[in-house]
Formats: C-alpha cells, structure tokens, sequence
C-alpha cells in the first residue's frame, strides 16, 4: 500500500471579525493562512502594530470595513508606511452568509478605485450572479461569494460567471 500526498496551493484568505485580532495573528500564522484581514472598527488605537506583526508572520495584511463605517476611516491604513495591501468593504452586516447585497456600499467601492487604482478592494455578502456587476463596474476586484456558489447546482460555472464579470471591467480600464 502506498501513501499519496496531494499539496495544494490554494490562497488562504482569512477575515477575522474578532474583537482582537492581535491575539490571533500567531495561530493563524501558524495554521498557514496567505492573507489576514482585521476590523478598523476594532484596531483603530493598534492598526499600525497589527500590520506589522501580520506581515512578519508571512501574511498580507487586509482591513475591513462594515457597511455603517466611513471609508475615509481606511485610508490611513492604505496611505501608511506599513500599508495594508488589500480593503474589504463589507456588503452586508458581517456575521452570517445568506443576507442581502447592500448596494449603497458601492459608493465605497468607488472612492477607493478611484483613488488607488491598484489595490485590492475585496467585497463579502450578497454577491452572486444578480449583483456581481454592480460590485465589479464600482471597481472591487475581489470577491467573496457563498450562498451563490455553494447553492447553485453548477458551483463552477457561477464561479466562472463572476470571474468573467471582473475581468470584463479590467480588460475596459
Ligand atoms: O459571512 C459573511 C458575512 O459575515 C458573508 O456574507 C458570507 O461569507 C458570504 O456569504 P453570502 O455570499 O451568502 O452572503
């Protein structure tokens, strides 16, 4: 008998919606994830300490936002010495999947495409076939999508869609 090893290099994007994510940043180090994304709402006294110790443990720093938090509350964070490389705009309320896309986020969105071209803006809730234009046309170019992939008959091919949907706004800018 013979033992076979499959690796995988997938990306490990992990979005903590914790009260102190400090504690956490050496386990989830440890448990291998690619990316951390911490609350401003929670780090606005320790963000630039957070950020350090996130990237010294091999991660890419992330910070979120909740849809009631101005945006103007992140760009310290992007505009910092230490910067963040990615923004989450949260397009529902976080805590459970399944709830309804928030379009009045996208102006959010917006701001910050507008006003740094090439980061990473990532969206989480609601995002599915009927919304992934708006998300896509405002300019985020990360997407967390759960209840329509994991709902649809055919995963892949809505993932696809999405994909697609993002890639069409890139291609045109
Ligand atoms: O957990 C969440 C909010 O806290 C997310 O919205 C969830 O992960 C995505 O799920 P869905 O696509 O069903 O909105």
């Amino acid at each position: 008998m013979s033992n076979v090893i499959v690796s995988f290099r997938a990306y490990l994007d992990c979005h903590l919606m914790v009260t102190n994510p400090l504690d956490y940043v050496e386990p989830l180090g440890k448990a291998g994830a690619s990316g951390f994304t911490f609350h401003v709402e929670v780090s606005r006294d320790n963000w630039g300490e957070l950020v350090q110790r996130i990237k010294s443990k091999g991660m890419r720093p992330g910070v979120s936002l909740k849809p009631g938090t101005p945006i103007e509350e992140v760009y310290p964070l992007v505009e910092g010495e230490n910067p963040v490389e990615m923004v989450l705009v949260m397009t529902v309320e976080p805590g459970f999947g399944g709830q309804k896309f928030m379009p009045e986020t996208m102006d959010k969105v917006r701001a910050l495409r507008k006003k740094y071209p090439s980061l990473d803006i990532e969206v989480d809730g609601g995002l599915g076939p009927s919304t992934i234009d708006m998300a896509a046309s405002a300019g985020a170019n990360c997407i967390v999508a759960g209840s329509s992939v994991f709902g649809a008959p055919d995963s892949a091919q809505v993932i696809s869609l999405l994909r697609k949907s993002v890639e069409e706004v890139q291609k045109n800018n």
